[in-house]
C-alpha cells in the first residue's frame, strides 16, 4: 500500500491544530502507521529541505522548521501521496482554496502548517529521514 510522510509544522503545533488536523487525515481514510512529535535537528532540516538550498528563503525556512516541535507521521492508503497534497491545498495559502488545511487555517507561504511529500521518490527519501523502519506499524 502507499505510503507518504507528513509533518506538522511548528506553527500548526503551536497554534493547537494538531488533534484538528490529525482528525481530518484519519476520517479522510489514510492510516496513521508512525507518528511522532520531534524537534528537527538543524542537520536534518537542511537534509529535508536539500533542493532549496540555493533559495533566499532557505536560511529563513530552516529558522522556522527547527522553531519548535513538528508532529511526524507517516499516512498510509490508496494514491495517498497525491490525495494528501490535495487535502493540504496550494503552498501558498493566498491560493488554497477554503475546505484544504491551508486554506483553513493558514494565511502565509512561510507558515503553512503542513508538509506533505510531493512524489512517491520524496515519500521514501522523507520516510526514511525521519523513521526507523522498527517505528513504522503497518
Ligand atoms: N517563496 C517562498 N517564500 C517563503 N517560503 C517558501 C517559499 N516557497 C516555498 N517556501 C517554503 O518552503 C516549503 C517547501 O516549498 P515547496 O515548493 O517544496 O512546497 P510544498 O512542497 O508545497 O511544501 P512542503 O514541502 O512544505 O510540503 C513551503 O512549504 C514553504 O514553507
Amino acid at each position: 500500500m502507499e505510503r507518504t510522510f507528513c509533518m506538522i509544522k511548528p506553527d500548526g503545533v503551536r497554534r493547537g491544530l494538531t488533534g484538528e488536523i490529525l482528525a481530518r487525515l484519519e476520517k479522510k481514510g489514510f492510516r496513521i502507521v508512525a507518528l511522532k512529535k520531534m524537534r528537527i535537528p538543524r542537520e536534518l532540516a537542511e537534509r529535508h529541505y536539500a533542493e532549496h538550498k540555493e533559495k533566499p528563503f532557505f536560511p529563513g525556512l530552516v529558522e522556522f522548521i527547527t522553531s519548535g516541535p513538528v508532529v511526524a507521521m507517516v499516512l498510509e492508503g490508496p494514491g495517498v501521496i497525491a490525495e494528501l497534497r490535495k487535502l493540504m491545498g496550494a503552498t501558498n495559502p493566498a491560493d488554497a482554496l477554503p475546505g484544504t488545511i491551508r486554506g483553513d487555517y493558514a494565511t502565509t507561504i512561510d507558515e503553512n502548517v503542513i508538509h506533505g511529500s510531493a512524489t512517491p521518490e520524496d515519500a521514501e527519501r522523507e520516510i526514511r529521514l525521519f523513521f526507523r523502519e522498527d517505528e513504522i506499524v503497518g
